[in-house]
C-alpha cells in the first residue's frame, strides 16, 4: 500500500491550479471513478481541509491512470485482493475497487468505497468480500484484467456483444408460482443487511467538478441531491432513443429513470450547442451521430421538455433532483449553493405561480417544465380558444385579467368548484340504494374512467350497460344501469352548483384542440410519470403538445398502485392508445405502411431499491392472488427482486383479549414499561378515518397514523398495519382465497367445504381490497408488523402466508414492545413534517412539527389546514367556510406569509386588506 504524504499538497500552488486539475479536459478517465455515499459521509467528517484536498488530488491522479505503489499490508482481503485497492493518507485508508459498468460497451471503472482509520477497515473488507462472492467468476476475472498505456493503468473495455454477467444467481424468481406457489427460495441474496445500510443498494456518484465541490464545501450531514450512477437495467432505458413505456412496481427506479433521461437530453443539447470538450466527446455521447442530430435539431432553438405527474410532491422532488443536474450541465462550474429550491418555496411551487397558465411565451429558464397534470390542463386551457371557465356565469363577473395570469378570484373558483374524488364521495354519491352495494369510490371510477371518456361527450347508457356482457366485467347490467342513474343525477347537481370535474375540462379541451390550433411552444420531449393515475382520455391530450411521436414520449407507471381514485387502468390500454391516438393520427397520411413495427417498447424494472426480500415476498403473494382472481385488472409483471435478504414481516399475536395497539403503546396492557412512542419514520396504517380516530383516542400523539389511501406515495422505515382484515367489507368472504390455496395444493380440500366459491361479480371488492393491501405492505422499507383484532376474519390470509413461510408469528410482550420504537431527532421530525405538509396531510404534519419543536411550521400547517377545510365547506356551509378562512388568513399573516394571507382575504372579498398585504410581497405576480 502506498503511503501518500500531504507535503506534496503544500507545494501544490494556487487554488486555481487545483480547480484546473478538477476540470481538466486531459483527464479522459475521470468519469470512470465513482464515490460511494459512505465515502462522502466519512470524507465530510475529516476535520482537516488540507487532508481533504490532498485525498481528492490523489484520487484525481488515480483517475488519470497513475497508481500508488503497492506494498504488502497485513489486511485480510485475500480472495479479491486484486480488485480491492487502498492507499493510506495521514492515518486514513482510502479503499477502492475495480468494477465493470455497461453503457455503450462494458468498461472497467473504479469505485471508491470509504475513507477510514485502520481499526475500521477490516469490517469493510468483510462486507466487500460478501458482495464479491455473489459475482460470477467471469465478472471477477474481467475486473482483474490490467490494461496498460505506458506506465498508466487505463480502463479495459469489451463490446456489448460479450454479455458480461455480474451476479451468479440473480434471475431466479423469489418463489415459484408455477410449482404450486410454495416457499422455494432459490435466490442467493447478495447481503443480509438493513436496507439503508446495504452495500449493494448504495448510491455512487461520479467524480465531477460538482461532486468535488460538494466534498470540499463542508456539507456534512446534508442530504445528497447529486446525480448518482444508475444500474445497467436503468441505463439501458435511459439510453433507449425511442418513445417508450416503463413499468415497474413501487421503488424500482421509474422516476429516477425519467429524471435521468430528461437530464441526458439537456446534456446532449448543451453539448450540441456549445461544442464538445474532448472529455465529453469521449464520455457523454459515445455516438457522434447522436450529437450531430442534436446539433442539427436544436442549435437554433432551445430544448423544450415537459415532465408531468399527478402528484405535486413528486414535482418538487424531481425539480430538486434536476436543479443540481442542471448546475452540472451548465459548464461544469463549481457551485456552492445547494438546491435552488428551498423548502420555503413549497407554497409557490405547489401552485406554480411562476409559470403562466399558457404555453405561450414561457421564459426559457422555466425549462424543463416540471408540472402537475392539473397545471398542464390549466396551461392547455390558456393556450387554445376561449377558456373553459368562461362558461360559468359567476366567472364572467370576475375582473378581466390576461389569461396567462388568471385573477385570484378565478383561481379560487377553480380550486373550490372542482369535484374531485373526495368531494364526489362526500356530496354527490347520494343514491343510497346503490351505495349500499357499491362504494362511492367505485362509482366515481366508473363515471370518470368508463362513462365520461368519449372525446365528444359521455358514453351512452346503452353502450355503458353493454359492457357488462364482456367476460372481464365485474358489474352486472343492473348495477351499470344504477350507476348511470347516479351519473345523470350527479351531472344535474353539478350544473346547479356551478361546479365542474376534470373530465368536463378534459372533454372540452379535446373538443377545442380538435378544432383549433394550440398556441405557444410545442415540446420536444414529454415524460409522464405515475401514468396509472390518469385516464386514457386524459393521456391522449399529450399528443397535442408534442409532435415527436417516434422519440418524444416516455410514460411510466405501476398499475398495482391504483387504488380506486377515479381511474381504472391497464398499461396495455395506454400502449394501444398510444398507437391509435398518437402514432396513427400523427403520421397516418405520411407513412401509412411503416407504422406497424412502431409500437414502442415496454421496459420492465424489477429490481427494488427500497425494501428487502421479506417485504417483497409478502407483496408478491398479494399480487399472485390478484392475478389469479382478476387477471384483467392490472398488468402482471415478473416478481421483483432485491439484493437484500430481510426478515419476514411479523404478525403480532395479541395478548389476552385486547388489541395489540393497547398492549404495545401501554393503554391498559401488561407491558410494564410504557414505550416512548414511534419515531418520525414509523407509521400505523389503518383502513379509514373512523379507525384512525379510534386509535388516536388510545394512543394520542404517540405515533403517526395514516389511512391506506393517505399513505399512497409515501414510505416509512417501519409500518404497523392495523386491523386491515378485521375492518374489511369482505368480512368472512376472505375465505375465497382457500380456492387459490387448494388449486396450488397448499391446503386440504376440506377447507373448501365452508368457503364461498369465487365469483367475479360477488367478490369484485376483493380486487380493490388486494390492491389496498399491496399498497399498505409496500410502504415499508424495513420492518412490517401486522396486527389484527379478529382471528377469524384474518385466518384465510394468515393460513396462506403461514403456509408459504412469508410471516413470523410473535406474541406481543415486553421485548417486542421495546424493540419496536425507533426514536427520531427534531430534524427528522421536521423533515417528515415537511414531506407530509407537501402531501396536504396537515393533521399529521402538525404532529410532526410539534415533536420537532417547530412553532412556525406548525402554525403554517395549521393555517393551510384551515384553508383546506374552508375550501371543502364552501359549497355546503358558507358561514363556517368563511370563519375558517378568516382564521387561516390571520394565521398566515402572523407568520409572515403575506402572499397566502392576501389570497385568503381576497377570497373573503376584503380586497383592501389583500392589496395592502400583496404590496409587502417580494414577488410582483399579484400587483
Ligand atoms: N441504481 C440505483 N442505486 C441506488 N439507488 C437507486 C438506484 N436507482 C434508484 N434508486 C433509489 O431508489 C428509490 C426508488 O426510486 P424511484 O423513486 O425512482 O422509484 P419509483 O419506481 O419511481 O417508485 P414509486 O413508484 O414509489 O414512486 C429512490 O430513493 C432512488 O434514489
Amino acid at each position: 500500500m502506498e503511503e501518500c504524504s500531504s507535503s506534496t499538497k503544500r507545494a501544490a500552488g494556487p487554488e486555481d491550479e487545483f480547480t484546473r486539475l478538477v476540470l481538466s479536459d486531459d483527464n479522459l478517465y475521470r468519469k470512470q471513478v465513482f464515490f460511494s455515499y459512505n465515502f462522502i459521509n466519512s470524507f465530510g467528517k475529516l476535520t482537516s481541509y488540507h487532508l481533504k484536498k490532498f485525498v481528492i488530488k490523489i484520487l484525481l491522479k488515480i483517475s488519470t491512470g497513475w497508481r500508488p505503489k503497492r506494498r504488502r499490508v497485513n489486511l485480510k482481503c485475500e480472495i479479491f485482493s486484486q480488485i480491492v485497492k487502498q492507499f493510506k493518507v495521514e492515518g486514513y485508508y482510502v479503499v477502492y475497487t475495480i468494477d465493470i459498468m455497461k453503457e455503450f460497451h462494458y468498461e472497467q471503472v473504479l469505485k471508491v468505497w470509504d475513507i477510514l482509520p485502520l481499526e475500521e477497515i477490516q469490517k469493510l473488507f468483510v462486507r466487500l468480500d460478501t458482495i464479491f462472492n455473489s459475482y460470477t467468476e467471469d465478472f471477477i476475472n474481467r475486473c482483474k484484467v490490467k490494461c496498460l498505456d505506458g506506465n498508466l493503468e487505463v480502463p479495459m473495455s469489451w463490446p456489448i456483444s460479450h454479455d458480461i454477467v455480474r451476479y451468479k444467481n440473480i434471475n431466479n424468481a423469489i418463489f415459484d408460482s408455477d410449482s404450486g406457489g410454495c416457499e422455494v427460495d432459490h435466490r442467493s441474496y447478495v447481503e443480509n443487511s438493513k436496507v439503508n445500510e446495504s452495500f449493494s443498494l448504495m448510491k455512487f456518484y461520479s467524480l465531477s467538478a460538482g461532486i468535488v465541490n460538494h466534498l470540499l464545501s463542508d456539507q456534512e450531514g446534508k442530504e445528497l441531491d447529486l446525480p448518482f450512477e444508475v444500474n445497467d437495467q436503468e441505463r439501458e432505458i435511459i439510453l433507449f432513443p425511442k418513445s417508450s413505456f416503463i413499468l415497474g412496481r413501487s421503488g424500482t427506479g421509474k422516476t429516477t429513470v425519467l429524471t435521468m433521461k430528461l437530464h441526458r437530453k439537456i446534456e446532449q443539447y448543451r453539448i450540441a450547442s456549445n461544442g464538445l470538450s474532448s472529455e465529453e466527446r469521449g464520455m457523454s455521447l459515445s455516438n457522434s451521430a447522436d450529437v450531430s442530430q442534436y446539433v442539427g435539431e436544436f442549435k437554433e432553438n432551445m430544448l423544450h421538455q415537459l415532465f408531468v405527474t399527478v402528484n405535486p410532491k413528486l414535482c418538487f422532488a424531481v425539480k430538486q433532483h434536476l436543479s443540481p443536474l442542471k448546475s452540472f450541465a451548465s459548464g461544469g462550474q463549481f457551485y456552492a449553493d445547494k438546491s435552488s429550491y428551498d423548502m420555503d418555496d413549497i407554497d409557490e411551487m405547489a401552485q406554480f405561480h411562476d409559470i403562466p397558465d399558457t404555453f405561450v411565451g414561457i421564459h426559457c429558464d422555466k425549462y424543463p417544465l416540471v408540472i402537475t397534470f392539473h397545471k398542464f390542463l390549466m396551461m392547455l386551457d390558456g393556450s387554445v380558444g376561449n377558456s373553459y371557465f368562461e362558461r360559468f356565469h359567476c366567472v364572467r363577473g370576475f375582473p378581466q385579467v390576461k389569461r396567462s395570469t388568471r385573477s385570484v378570484s378565478l383561481q379560487t373558483f377553480i380550486r373550490t368548484k372542482e369535484v374531485n374524488h373526495d368531494r364526489f364521495c362526500f356530496f354527490y354519491c347520494i343514491n343510497e340504494k346503490l351505495t349500499k352495494c357499491l362504494d362511492p369510490s367505485r362509482v366515481f371510477v366508473e363515471i370518470m374512467s368508463h362513462i365520461k371518456v368519449g372525446l365528444q361527450g359521455e358514453v351512452s347508457r346503452e353502450d355503458y350497460v353493454s359492457l357488462s356482457d364482456r367476460w372481464v366485467s365485474t358489474l352486472s347490467a343492473q348495477e351499470r344501469n344504477a350507476i348511470y342513474d347516479v351519473f345523470k343525477d350527479y351531472e344535474k347537481m353539478k350544473t346547479k352548483h356551478c361546479e365542474f370535474d376534470l373530465a368536463d375540462l378534459v372533454m372540452n379541451l379535446h373538443f377545442r384542440l380538435n378544432n383549433e390550433n394550440l398556441q405557444g411552444e410545442k415540446m420536444d420531449f414529454v415524460y409522464v410519470d405515475e401514468v396509472q393515475d390518469l385516464t386514457t382520455t386524459q393521456i391522449s391530450l399529450f399528443r397535442y403538445i408534442c409532435k415527436n411521436v417516434d422519440e418524444g414520449f416516455v410514460f411510466s407507471g405501476d398499475t398495482a398502485q391504483t387504488i380506486a381514485k377515479g381511474v381504472d387502468f391497464r398499461f396495455e390500454d395506454v400502449r394501444s392508445l398510444f398507437y391509435n391516438e398518437f402514432v396513427m393520427k400523427s403520421k397516418k397520411f405520411r407513412f401509412p405502411r411503416r407504422e406497424k413495427g412502431l409500437l414502442s417498447d415496454i421496459f420492465i424494472l424489477s429490481q427494488n431499491f427500497r425494501t428487502h426480500s421479506g417485504v417483497l415476498k409478502l407483496a408478491q403473494s398479494v399480487i399472485d392472488l390478484l392475478s389469479h382472481f382478476f387477471p384483467q385488472s392490472f398488468d402482471v409483471l415478473p416478481p421483483e427482486t432485491s439484493f437484500v435478504n430481510g426478515e419476514p414481516p411479523i404478525v403480532i399475536e395479541p395478548g389476552s383479549n385486547e388489541n395489540a395497539i393497547i398492549t404495545v403503546f401501554g393503554g391498559s396492557g401488561n407491558v410494564e414499561t410504557k414505550m416512548v412512542g414511534f419515531g418520525a419514520e414509523q407509521v400505523i396504517l389503518v383502513r379509514d378515518d373512523s379507525v384512525k380516530k379510534e386509535i388516536s383516542n388510545y394512543i394520542g400523539h404517540q405515533a403517526l397514523i395514516l389511512t391506506i389511501v393517505e399513505c399512497k406515495g409515501l414510505e416509512f422505515q417501519d409500518v404497523l398495519l392495523f386491523n386491515f382484515f378485521g375492518s374489511s367489507p369482505l368480512r368472512t368472504q376472505w375465505r375465497v382465497v382457500y380456492e387459490f390455496l387448494k388449486e396450488k395444493d397448499l391446503v386440504h380440500s376440506s377447507y373448501l367445504n365452508s368457503s364461498p366459491s369465487f365469483s367475479q361479480l360477488r367478490h369484485s371488492v376483493l380486487c380493490s381490497e388486494l390492491k389496498q393491501l399491496y399498497v399498505a405492505i409496500t410502504r415499508t422499507k424495513q420492518r412490517l408488523w401486522i396486527s389484527e383484532t379478529s382471528e377469524e376474519l384474518f385466518k384465510p390470509m394468515f393460513d396462506y402466508w403461514k403456509r408459504l413461510g412469508l410471516i413470523q408469528l410473535r406474541k406481543v410482550d415486553d421485548s417486542l414492545a421495546k424493540a419496536m420504537p425507533r426514536a427520531s431527532s427534531p430534524e427528522e421530525w421536521k423533515s417528515q413534517g415537511i414531506k407530509l405538509f407537501w402531501e396536504k396531510k396537515y393533521e399529521i404534519a402538525i404532529t410532526c412539527f410539534e415533536r420537532a419543536g417547530e412553532k412556525m411550521w406548525k402554525r403554517w400547517a395549521k393555517a393551510a389546514q384551515l384553508r383546506a377545510a374552508s375550501d371543502q365547506l364552501s359549497g355546503s356551509n358558507s358561514i363556517a367556510a368563511r370563519i375558517r378562512l378568516r382564521e387561516a388568513a390571520e394565521m398566515f399573516h402572523s407568520i409572515g406569509k403575506a402572499d397566502s394571507a392576501a389570497e385568503c382575504f381576497c377570497d373573503l372579498n376584503e380586497h383592501e386588506r389583500a392589496g395592502a398585504l400583496w404590496l409587502q410581497c417580494p414577488s410582483e405576480k399579484h400587483k
